[in-house]
């Protein structure tokens, strides 16, 4: 794998400089700004989402939590372009976000990849799609070693496991530069360690990009392991209820310790507290 500087180094720089020059340095991720937004499928249904005013900074690893339904995958789904709200806007480096964008890419709890390509061919797709076949050749081995993954590049993907299969995918969508990586609960099929591997290298790899990194969560120790801050969400309609900011050293995200405890346990608090609001809130049949 690289280390975090050379990775800063591969992102951050704009274009060729002569070997002798400092290369100038722009930061990899974008700002994201979410301003008024709120979104209804059906009329009769009332709103999924209401009012939701936040923004993320360059750079920031952002975890949305809350329960099954208050419409996590919905607001996501906005930030990456894949659905324009009813009312409001996502506002990405100062652009309203208003389709999909190799800048802002999704990946999904399914890896996706075509099973009977080998690894570097699913890579290569991430580059073809977004018309820059032109890099295949430097940019497929240049993420399939930041994925730890360089030794499967001929591989068939369906040879690969579960966890293997969601490195292909992530090397596929960083491999067009993305300044936002939006994650909706990506490593939720994969066991306890699988999981906890991908969720710290991932983790690594956004800081070390300077990537701005949204993702989607149920899980408050995948939370207090990825994310820099959570935003807990209340359902009906689908709301901030909770902005946390998780001060953790990087040794403490592994989770054996008791700082991780305390975050873990102040975080489970907020996030019940919220969760039973909503149950309150809910219709109730006896
Ligand atoms: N395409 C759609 N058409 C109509 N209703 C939808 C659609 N997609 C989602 N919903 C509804 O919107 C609400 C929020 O759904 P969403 O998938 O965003 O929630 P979520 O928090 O991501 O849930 P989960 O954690 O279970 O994936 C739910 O009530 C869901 O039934």
């Amino acid at each position: 794998m690289f280390d975090e500087a050379e990775m800063r180094d591969m992102s951050q720089t704009t274009g060729p400089a002569p070997a002798d020059t400092p290369r100038r340095r722009v930061p990899a991720g974008a700002h994201v700004a979410v301003r008024g937004l709120g979104h209804s499928y059906r009329r009769a249904d009332g709103p999924v989402l209401e009012a939701m005013d936040f923004e993320i900074q360059p750079g920031e690893v952002v975890a949305l939590l809350g329960r099954s339904g208050c419409g996590k995958s919905t607001l996501l789904h906005m930030l990456s372009g894949l659905s324009q709200p009813a009312l409001g806007e996502v506002v990405i480096n100062g652009n309203t976000v208003q389709g999909p964008s190799p800048r802002w890419v999704m990946m999904f709890q399914a890896p996706s990849l075509y099973p009977w390509m080998t690894v570097a061919q699913n890579v290569a797709l991430g580059l073809r799609f977004t018309g820059r076949s032109g890099q295949i050749a430097t940019r497929v081995p240049e993420v399939l070693d930041l994925v730890d993954l360089s030794a499967f590049a001929d591989r068939n993907a369906q040879e690969l496991s579960g966890g293997q299969q969601q490195r292909v995918a992530l090397a596929r969508s960083l491999a067009p530069r993305p300044e936002v990586l939006l994650l909706d609960e990506p490593f939720s099929a994969l066991d306890a360690f699988t999981r906890r591997n991908l969720q710290q290298d991932v983790r690594q790899i956004a800081r070390g990009l300077g990537l701005t990194l949204v993702l989607v969560t149920h899980d408050v120790a995948e939370a207090v392991r990825m994310a820099d801050r959570v935003l807990v969400l209340r359902a009906n309609p689908g709301r901030i209820a909770e902005d946390v900011t998780i001060e953790l050293d990087e040794p403490a995200r592994q989770g054996t310790c008791e700082a991780f405890q305390r975050a873990h346990d102040r975080l489970m608090g907020l996030y019940s507290r919220v969760a039973d609001i909503d149950t309150a809130a809910a219709p109730q049949t006896i």
